[in-house]
């Protein structure tokens, strides 16, 4: 079975290196002239699945914006998620879980079991209960080809504190993270399948990103402020592993789907000015 890492850099040699997030705000809906409920959710989803769903390489609906609405609003994320797997996306699942290791053996059979009505081809997950403690779903990943993204500097302003922290052995806490995944992604080939969630408006902090072997997830450009050009300051030496994260930025184009589409080829461009080549 292919691994989450080489399905992953082959759709993004195919369809080029652009995540989109399905994040369906209050605002976005009253924009689109949709009703704030569950038929206004399922409009908005539908529509972004048609735009995107057979052109971008990872799409992330953002789970929060689903479970608002209760197991309707769940029901229309489990159809989301499948409409666009068979359109050619790998979804992301960004639901950034983390617990004691018990715990986090069932979020990895709900997101990561191929069995399950939820599974998805990669989940954001939270490192702050220990690296250590996300075992089973970095295993269950590894066992059926999925991925894990681990948050490790996040853009928002709150994260730094937290996240720059010294260790006792005078690391930020965010340098562990990304040593440990690093270890992770030890020797695979062309791309690891353990990524990292850092943040597109942090500026230069000075992380040593070099040596993680798997992909960079870049949220934060677009409606937060940063934009294709911050990302060789956060990233440097490491660009190539980067994979931008756009939602409000290409979402507020809608609902109409050629606007869509051309608001994700439009951030795509500017993305590949950036980054090198792949
Ligand atoms: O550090 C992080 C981690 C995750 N996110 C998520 O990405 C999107 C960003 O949405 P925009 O509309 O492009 O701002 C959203 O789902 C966040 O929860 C992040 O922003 N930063």
């Amino acid at each position: 079975m292919e691994s989450f890492g080489t399905r992953l850099h082959r759709a993004i040699t195919e369809r080029g290196p652009l995540c989109v997030g399905i994040d369906p705000h209050p605002g976005l809906l009253a924009r689109w002239g949709l009703p704030d409920d569950v038929q206004g959710l399922d409009r908005f989803t539908q529509t972004v699945v048609e735009a995107l769903g057979d052109r971008v390489a990872v799409v992330k609906p953002q789970s929060a914006f689903f479970e608002r609405f209760g197991s309707r609003g769940v029901a229309i994320l489990e159809s989301t998620i499948r409409q666009l797997r068979d359109a050619g996306s790998l979804v992301l699942l960004d639901v950034k879980r983390g617990d004691i290791g018990s715990t986090v053996s069932a979020y990895a059979s709900a997101y990561l079991d191929p069995s399950s009505p939820l599974y998805v081809d990669a989940v954001t997950a939270s490192p702050y209960l220990g690296v250590g403690s996300l075992a089973p779903m970095f295993e269950l990943a590894a066992e059926h080809g999925g991925g894990v993204f681990v948050l490790a500097l996040t853009s928002n302003p709150e994260g730094a504190a937290v996240q720059q922290a010294r260790t006792a052995d005078g690391r930020t806490v965010a340098q562990t993270v990304i040593d440990e995944i690093s270890q992770l992604n030890r020797g695979a080939t062309p791309l690891g399948s353990f990524g990292l969630v850092v943040g597109a408006t942090i500026g230069d902090t000075g992380h040593d990103l070099s040596g993680v072997g798997g992909p960079l997830l870049a949220p934060g450009l677009g409606a937060q402020g940063a934009g294709a050009a911050d990302l060789r300051t956060v990233f440097g030496s490491s660009l190539a592993s980067v994979l931008p994260s756009y939602s409000r930025e290409v979402l507020s184009a809608g609902p109409d789907v050629a606007a869509l589409r051309a608001a994700a080829d439009r951030v795509l461009v500017d993305c590949r000015a950036v980054l090198p080549a792949r």
